[in-house]
């Protein structure tokens, strides 16, 4: 089921030889997904219906639904997962409000009399993009809406597959409620990507699209752009690595490899371990529990192609084949693993300790779900409020500052011949203090 790799003789630069690439599923659908984009940039809302036929195999005669659906929909879900959504809302809104403190405005430094001061100002409206082709995530409207509401997002624009029927289902819209999202539309894929970045006649263009998706979705993010803010990160395929040992019940290491795996196609699931009995132990749970797990074809289909169970020496190089891999999620289960955190440099979530299954941070544990895959963790982070949020900076220049430092800018706006520049700042220079109004 997993493939085996002893990575145990492998030491500095052999070591990442030895790992098997990262790969986005055989053909690179990157031409495919740039039609799309560009007949949606072209005829709108027509596209949309017709690409919607065309990858959803469902005929919409409509694409927006309304405030009044989702409010009905919030009291048509049954109470215990009425009470869930709230409860995982307001785990996420707390860690955000806290991570908004973060970016309060804040004067930097009185530089050479220039006070630098930054802030930070919301986007004017968000495309939050919640995916919907071989599973239902409400908890990807909470994880990507009520962040962008906590960091003052004036209009949340959410798009979601339509399903066979053409609706939306109620969990998702309930969420849509909850979060007070302003526009739903049912479109998926790179449509509802081209939709947002380009605007059409019923869609309202965005400034940041954010949110995951399989590669469709993903690549369509990665080419819009240039137009739209999107976060670096390639929020793909879901990705986990186990890292575990005997002190770890088999099953639970066994169950955390298919939690991300059930997700669908395309994505990523090693297990290392530096017992090869335990290693063993774990691949017959996995076999066991494929046997039985509804989503069966879904788990199997990762790991044929991503699925690995890596033999390493000792704790030290599971970690370091970790921060080669960059995973999304990152599970050191093994005892004691706290002690190993300043050695994790490539990651999106790390979840320590026995219990920590990344199906917490799926749900409730507050961080977003929406993380980097693909390698991209080496230089991007989760979704947070500073996605939302662009940073400014004023500069005050006082008197001050004209007489400490002018003489630096005029000599260095002298050898780039820019003489404007050098001329504004001797003018200043030289005629004197102005009277203060
Ligand atoms: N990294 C993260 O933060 C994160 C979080 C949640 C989910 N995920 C991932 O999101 C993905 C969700 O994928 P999904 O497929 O269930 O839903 P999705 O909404 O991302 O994709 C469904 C859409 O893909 C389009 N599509 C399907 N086949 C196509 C084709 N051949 N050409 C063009 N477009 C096509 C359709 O329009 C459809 O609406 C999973 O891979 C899951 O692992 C990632
Ligand atoms: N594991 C996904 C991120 O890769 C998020 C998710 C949503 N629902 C369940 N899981
Ligand atoms: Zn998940």
């Amino acid at each position: 089921m997993l493939k085996s790799l002893d990575l145990r003789p492998f030491r500095g630069t052999a070591l990442l030889g030895a790992l098997p690439r990262p790969s986005i599923g055989t053909a690179d659908p990157t031409g495919s997904v740039r039609e799309i984009l560009s007949r949606v940039k072209n005829e709108g809302d027509s596209a949309l219906y017709d690409l919607t036929k065309r990858f959803d195999n469902v005929t919409l005669d409509h694409l927006q639904v309304g405030k009044d659906e989702m409010e009905a929909a919030f009291g048509r879900i049954d109470n215990a997962l009425r009470e869930a959504l709230l409860a995982a809302k307001y785990s996420v809104v707390r860690v955000h409000e806290e991570e908004l403190k973060l970016l309060a405005e804040h004067e930097l430094i009185d530089n050479f009399g220039m006070r630098i001061t930054y802030k930070t100002q919301p986007v004017d409206r968000a495309g939050c993009y919640v995916p919907g082709g071989v599973a239902r995530y409400p908890s990807s409207v909470i994880m990507t809406a009520s962040i962008a509401k906590v960091a003052g997002v004036r209009e949340v624009v959410l798009c979601v597959p339509p399903q066979p029927d053409g609706t939306v289902d109620d969990a998702t819209l309930a969420a849509a409620h909850i979060c007070e999202v302003d526009y739903v539309f049912s479109i998926g894929g790179a449509q509802a990507i081209g939709a947002m970045a380009y605007g059409t006649e019923s869609v309202p263009k965005v400034d940041v699209i954010v949110g995951p998706g399989n590669v469709y979705v993903s690549i369509a993010k990665r080419e819009v752009s240039q137009v739209v803010g999107v976060p670096s990160s390639f929020a793909g395929p879901s990705e986990v690595v186990v890292v575990a040992d005997e002190s770890v019940p088999p099953k639970w290491s066994a169950l955390d490899i298919a939690v991300q795996a059930e997700h669908g196609p395309n994505g990523l699931a090693w297990f290392i371990t530096w017992n090869e009995e335990y290693a063993k132990a774990v691949e017959e749970e996995l076999e066991s529990y494929l046997d039985e797990a509804s989503r069966k074809d879904h788990i199997a289909s990762t790991l044929s192609t991503q699925g690995y169970s890596a033999l390493v020496r000792n704790r030290d190089q599971a970690i370091e084949v970790a921060n080669l891999i960059a995973p999304e999620h990152l599970e050191l289960l093994y005892h004691d693993a706290g002690q190993d955190l300043d050695k994790v440099t490539n990651a999106g979530a790390v979840f320590v300790g026995p219990y920590g299954t990344a199906a917490y941070g799926d749900y409730v544990a507050g961080p977003s779900h929406v993380l980097p895959t693909y390698s991209t963790a080496r230089f991007a982070s989760v979704l947070g409020v500073s996605d939302f949020r662009k940073r400014m900076h004023f500069i005050e220049v006082t008197r001050d500052a004209v007489d400490q430092i002018s003489w630096a800018a005029e000599e260095i706006a002298g050898a780039e011949g820019l003489e404007a520049h050098s001329d504004s700042i001797r003018v200043r220079r030289s005629e004197g203090e102005l009277d203060e109004a």
